[in-house]
């Protein structure tokens, strides 16, 4: 299929000497797509009733059903659209709204885009970190081709746009500890790589075109009732389930490797929060959010203090290890706390008190207390 996107220039904004909304027209077929010159990219007013209406892509994985879940709390169940590439479980299909969608079909997204009237999107799709360099060019359709789809059907639908990036997008040059939100950035993974890409052409986006683009980098997430889909911070989940059920965790990293962490909690909250924003506390468009970073370790020994015989292993994965080693240690993410009042609730105790409480309830924590 032959795209062809057509830049209209509509003169430059007085304040900043930039130009105004010029959109990226997709030509499929012959018909060219237009949008009022005088449309407005920069916010979408909601009042108390009129809720955003909201696609989260990707989100049968991790992250995307727990998001979908804050969403709907306060957003209504209708109006948040979960969509993945993959069968939904029974208990997700018939908690709101589902649909198909591959963010490499370009129509596909623009379909659902107009018949839901979508004006919020979260975009979740990607392969993760490990996985990513086990599958170079799926990652990059994904991860790069797929971005750019979601660029441009937010940039042509008036769309405020939600990219997660990572501490992935950093490399083994940038200061590790702590990570500030700007310095240098040459991530060796196809995903890092990705993920500075996506972070670069969405603030290409807003700069130039006026899209609403808003990114938080996230460290390694750490959820209970969901599995993670491929990442080098995937042991910092699969501990908790093992300590519970065998009282033991073989782990794939080496015992003193820090990085950041978050529970999944902070993370989504952290993310609503930045898409309420008002754009005018946002200094910057892609933001690091942080709260807590340890060791497998430290870790353990925090386990430990719930589960007396809880043993931990190393069996190292050299892939893995590479990766976690050319990554932040800590993230700096004062931005965040200075201009939209980030503050995280979980630190290392909290986040083992309520794993394995979720995990423990008829296993070996259960009968340590
Ligand atoms: N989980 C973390 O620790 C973490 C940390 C930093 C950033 N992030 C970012 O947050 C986002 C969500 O992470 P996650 O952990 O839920 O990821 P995940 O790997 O668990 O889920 C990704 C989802 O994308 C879907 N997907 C793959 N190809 C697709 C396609 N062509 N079209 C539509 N969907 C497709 C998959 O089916 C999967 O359900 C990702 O962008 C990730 O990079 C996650
Ligand atoms: C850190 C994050 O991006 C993901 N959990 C990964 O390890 O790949």
């Amino acid at each position: 299929m032959l795209f062809v996107r057509m830049l209209r220039r509509v003169g430059q904004s007085p304040a900043c000497g930039c130009w105004t909304p010029v959109l990226p027209v997709r030509f499929l077929g012959v018909s060219p797509r237009q949008i009022p010159a005088d449309a407005n990219f920069h916010s979408a007013f909601f009042s108390g009733t009129d809720h955003p209406r909201v696609l989260i892509t990707g989100g049968l994985g991790q992250l995307g059903v727990g998001l979908a879940n804050l969403l709907r709390k306060r957003f209504g169940k209708d109006n948040v659209v979960l969509s993945d590439i993959r069968k939904p479980p029974d208990h997700v299909f018939h908690s709101g709204p589902f649909i198909y969608s591959d963010i490499l079909d370009y129509k596909n997204l623009r379909e659902i885009v107009v018949n839901n009237r979508i004006t919020w999107l979260f975009h979740y799709s990607a392969l993760l970190s490990a996985i990513g360099e086990a599958n170079v060019s799926l990652a990059r359709a994904v991860n790069i081709t797929g971005l750019h789809n979601i660029l441009d059907v937010a940039a042509e639908h008036n769309l405020r746009l939600f990219v997660p990036s990572t501490i992935g997008a950093f490399g083994p040059t940038s200061p590790r500890n702590p990570t500030p939100d700007l310095c240098i950035q040459r991530p060796r993974t196809i995903y890092g790589v990705s993920k500075v890409h996506a972070e670069l052409m969405g603030e290409y986006y807003h700069y130039r075109y006026g899209l609403d683009f808003r990114c938080l980098r996230y460290p390694g997430i750490i959820s209970a009732d969901s599995q993670p889909g491929g990442g080098t911070t995937d042991y910092a989940v699969q501990i908790f389930h093992d300590a519970a059920k065998h009282g033991k965790f073989e782990c794939n990293l080496e015992a003193r490797t820090r990085l950041p962490m978050m529970y999944i909690d902070d993370c989504l909250r952290a993310t609503l929060e930045v898409m309420e924003a008002p754009a005018e506390s946002l200094s910057m468009r892609t933001y690091n959010v942080s709260a807590m970073s340890f060791t497998p370790e430290e870790l353990a020994q925090e386990v430990l203090k719930h589960v007396p015989e809880f043993q931990i292993t190393y069996n190292v994965d050299a892939v893995r290890q590479a990766i976690a080693d050319s990554w932040p240690m800590k993230f700096d993410d004062s931005n965040a706390r200075k201009d939209w009042g980030w503050k995280h609730n979980f630190d290392l105790p909290e986040l083992v008190t309520t794993m394995l409480n979720f995990h423990g309830s008829e296993t070996r924590v259960a009968q340590a207390n």
